[in-house]
């Protein structure tokens, strides 16, 4: 077994064989759902959503899990792991065909995941011929039309939306456009090509706010059509006609109702709105008080349920404002889905990494222009004096926070450079004076955090229930997955389903039924599952010892002002600390209470350099950067390697003129250069009196943090739980079907922000640990291990030091996942101090 048959010699273990199974297990997968979808044939319009955990059948954690039955009929489906992502099924009910691969551009918006990796899945290119099995059933079969907007339409009778990323993303016809539910499903992530798009919209621009701004629209429109008509003389009417701005119907009325709304934002005049521009007739709970509070100026809490229309809530504002509107959001995928969802009125555009810096200048000028309302921007733009002072002259409205819990280290999904969205700081660098925070999970704890960073009183907390009355939650042990997963959707109600998402992992339930129709939701659960989530809620803690370790290396030679940088590979190994730790604690560094630094963008800081034109020293003495490259470089292989923070630092430079200057010098033909190796960059502003206070204040903190992570796995586990073995299945819950219990116990837990009594199903305790724990240190005594590095081993853990690649092939590995890590962790401490005492002597 290949576990037992490495080289460390840890196969003399203490602990009995584990049944008949290998010892070892796979790496935990990264921390990434894969979001997979099937669509299955029927005419129903409702959805499902499942949940299933690992492929290994539990062990007794629970009590008796269903077993499946000997005279199960065996699957006739092609093993799944070999099938693509998303299986379709045609229409035609109850007659399965071969899974033809669906494309992302054909499925109804509540597909989209807010999850990064949607962004990563390869798009196949748009089948036309498929497009009307895609679209759902006959409008006989109860689909209104309008569900599915691009049913039957051939490509070329598209228009482009302007808030598309790229040139080429259809839109449907304006007559439909109304079923917004639809329309944003089409997305090109070619950002490059984003400055054509710009330049559309730029001459399809329609709104600059205000009364005056309809004004110079209407001024701006003869003018167009003055100049296409000159145009048209000079034979360019062709370009000229596929750039024209093509006026929806309905545009008049949305003219007017903006007028109206903003000389009166009475409920009258904004439902008026919504019905023009959106086609709704009513607002939903909490969007119009929302939408009230922006326009008063009086920034905002909103907590309402995925799917409930938070963007409406800043779109509506955003169209009624004189400035431009931010929305920070953590992920560019999920900018890229809001900018697509914008309605055509509302011009937007959005600023990311992967722009180049003409793109991002681009953008910027049309910003200046007032071309664009509403801006998407990710919170390390904050990190950015140039971004910051682009927008001196700029007045901004209001600044929107998507997924406001990511400010607060206590949500379930923190960023640390959400950390930077501060009231006083954004006041400060922006002159912001109104926020909107919103998010569909929080608990009190978070909300009370996010609410203090952005200055939020307690007053203007709009809240409506997190859970939605139109999903249907079931739970049931799974004894196999693949198997129960296949049973499960041959049962009804799930056989009857239009389609079904699956999760392999968590955090999604609110992806179903976003257009309020009924949906299912199924947890298939399983210990094996608990055991390595659980394993995994452990991979961000660090120690004090690391903590003190890298505080040294942060201010080591630092003086006040200068630019120092940590190379994010090599700190996060010498750390053992994932690089979003090392972010959290700098920021910390930076926003705590004492300021110690001051962050700066991120940085590629080695830049190996040739010259070729003047030779080196010739050109140093007339240009004082290469003089000191010169100083500070090494040569390799003919290179000249250096540190750019460390030649900034001796001429005084800023890392940005820095390369400016060698890019100048590039451009001028007399150097090459390239840059790598990217590093977290700051200014020292107060070297720490108290390292030693100072790296146990911030590991306190960090395992608090911690802790709450694992707390909040307990509590839907221990749900999920009550749900199979103790639910009286009253009030509803009936087999596997147990939507009060379940609805009430997440209710229970955002109530009480997770203080409720949660027992822990971790065992406290292994006869064999010790003794295992002994073994591995003997058999790899040449390696250095700290007690959490032993832990992590041992629950089957990757980290930056002791990667699954190298460690995972240990016979200890993931080994006592059931084993409470705290446990763990303090059986190595002992371990290793008898280990070191020995060995000393
Ligand atoms: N007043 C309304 N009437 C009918 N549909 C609406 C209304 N407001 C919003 N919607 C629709 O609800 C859907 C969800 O809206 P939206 O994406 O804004 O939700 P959300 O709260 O931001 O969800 P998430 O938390 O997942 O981002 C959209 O299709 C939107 O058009």
């Amino acid at each position: 077994m290949e576990s037992d048959s490495d080289s460390d010699g840890s196969h003399i273990s203490a602990t009995p064989p584990r049944n008949s199974k290998p010892p070892t297990l796979p790496p935990p997968p990264p921390p990434q759902p894969l979001p997979q979808a099937l669509s299955s044939s029927h005419r129903s319009r409702t959805r499902a959503q499942t949940s299933f955990g690992a492929e290994n059948p539990p062990k007794s954690l629970t009590k008796s899990p269903p077993k499946p039955t000997q005279d199960e009929p065996a699957p006739n489906f092609s093993p799944l792991s070999t099938l693509p992502f998303q299986i379709r099924r045609p229409f035609i009910q109850n007659r399965p065909t071969v899974p033809i691969s669906l494309s992302i551009e054909t499925l109804p918006a509540g597909y989209f995941s807010k999850s990064a990796s949607f962004s990563k899945i390869h798009r196949p290119s748009l089948n036309f011929e498929s497009t009307e099995n895609d679209c759902g059933p006959p409008k006989s079969a109860g689909a209104n039309s309008t569900d599915c907007v691009s049913q039957g339409n051939k490509p070329n009778s598209f228009k482009k939306h302007p808030n598309l990323i790229g040139t080429n993303a259809p839109l449907p016809p304006a007559k439909l456009r109304k079923c917004s539910a639809s329309e944003g499903n089409f997305v090109k992530l070619n950002m490059n090509r984003s400055k054509r798009k710009f330049m559309n919209k730029k001459a399809t621009r329609k709104t600059g706010y205000g009364s005056s701004g309809f004004k110079s629209y209407r001024r701006s429109k003869r003018k167009q059509k003055a100049q296409s008509d000159a145009d048209q003389e000079d034979g360019l009417i062709c370009e000229i006609t596929e750039k024209k701005p093509k006026r929806a119907k309905g545009s008049e009325l949305i003219e007017e109702a903006v007028l109206a709304a903003q000389n009166n934002a009475s409920d009258e005049n904004l439902v008026r709105l919504l019905n023009v521009m959106y086609g709704f007739d009513s607002f939903r709970d909490g969007q119009l008080e929302a939408i009230k509070m922006v326009l008063d100026g009086k920034s905002t809490m909103l907590v309402l349920p995925t799917g409930a229309g938070k963007s409406l809530c800043y779109q509506i504002p955003a169209m009624l404002l004189q400035g431009i509107t931010l929305v920070v959001s953590p992920l560019v995928a999920l900018m890229i889905d809001q900018l697509k969802q914008l309605p055509p009125e509302l011009q937007g555009g959005l600023l990311s990494s992967s722009q180049t810096s003409q793109e991002a200048a681009e953008t910027f000028r049309l910003v200046k222009e007032g071309a664009i309302k509403v801006l998407f921007i990710s919170p390390e733009r904050f990190l950015n004096a140039e971004f910051l002072s682009n927008f001196s002259s700029i007045s901004i409205s209001l600044l929107v926070v998507d997924e406001a819990h990511c400010i607060s280290e206590w949500s379930h999904n923190f960023r640390p450079s959400f950390m930077r969205l501060r009231a006083p700081l954004l006041r400060a660098r922006l002159n912001v004076q109104c926020f909107l925070a919103m998010t569909a999970t929080a608990t009190s704890t978070t909300l009370n955090a996010v609410m203090s960073a952005l200055e939020i009183s307690s007053a203007n907390l709009i809240q409506k229930p997190h859970l939605r009355d139109n999903l249907q939650l079931s739970v049931s042990l799974s004894g196999n997955r693949m198997k129960d997963l296949l049973r499960l959707i041959k049962s009804s109600p799930f056989m009857e389903v239009q389609s079904i998402i699956i999760y392999c992992k968590f955090q999604e339930i609110g992806r179903a039924g976003r257009d309020g129709r009924l949906s299912y939701c199924h947890l298939f659960f399983d210990d094996t599952t608990y055991y390595k989530l659980r394993s995994l809620s452990h991979s961000e803690g660090v120690d004090e010892y690391a903590v003190s370790k890298f505080l040294c290396q942060v201010f080591t030679n630092g003086k006040h002002g200068k630019i120092c940088s940590l190379i994010k590979e090599s700190a996060s190994r010498e750390f053992d600390m994932k690089e979003e730790v090392m972010l959290t604690l700098l920021t910390q560094l930076e926003l705590g209470e004492v300021q110690y630094l001051h962050l700066l963008p991120e940085l590629n800081v080695t830049c190996s350099l040739n010259f070729y034109k003047t030779t080196p020293v010739l050109l140093a003495d007339k240009d004082i950067v290469v003089s000191a490259i010169l100083k500070k470089s090494e040569t390799r292989q003919g290179q000249y390697v250096f540190d750019l923070p460390t030649v900034s630092n001796s001429i005084g430079f800023t890392t940005i003129d820095l390369l400016n200057h060698i890019q100048n010098l590039k451009l001028k033909g007399e150097i090459t250069y390239e840059v790598n190796n990217p590093a977290y960059c700051y200014s020292i502003v107060k070297v720490p009196e108290d390292f030693c206070s100072l790296s146990a204040h911030l590991t306190r903190w960090l395992s608090e943090v911690e802790r709450l992570k694992v707390q909040k796995l307990d509590a839907m586990f221990n749900a999920a739980v009550f749900a199979v073995n103790d639910c009286k299945k009253m009030q509803g819950c009936s087999d596997s079907q147990h939507t009060h219990c379940l609805q009430r116990k997440i209710l229970d837990y955002f109530r009480e922000d997770g203080q409720c009594d949660i027992s822990n199903p971790m065992h406290k305790s292994s006869p064999f640990l010790r003794a295992d724990i002994k073994v591995f240190l003997q058999s790899n005594s040449q390696a250095k291990f700290t007690p959490r590095a032993i832990a992590r081993i041992m629950h089957g853990i990757p980290s930056p030091a002791y990667p699954s690649t190298t460690w995972s092939k240990t016979h200890f590995w993931g080994r006592y996942t059931q084993i409470d890590f705290q446990v763990v962790m303090e059986a190595a401490k002992a371990e290793l101090m008898n280990f070191v005492g020995k060995n000393a002597l």
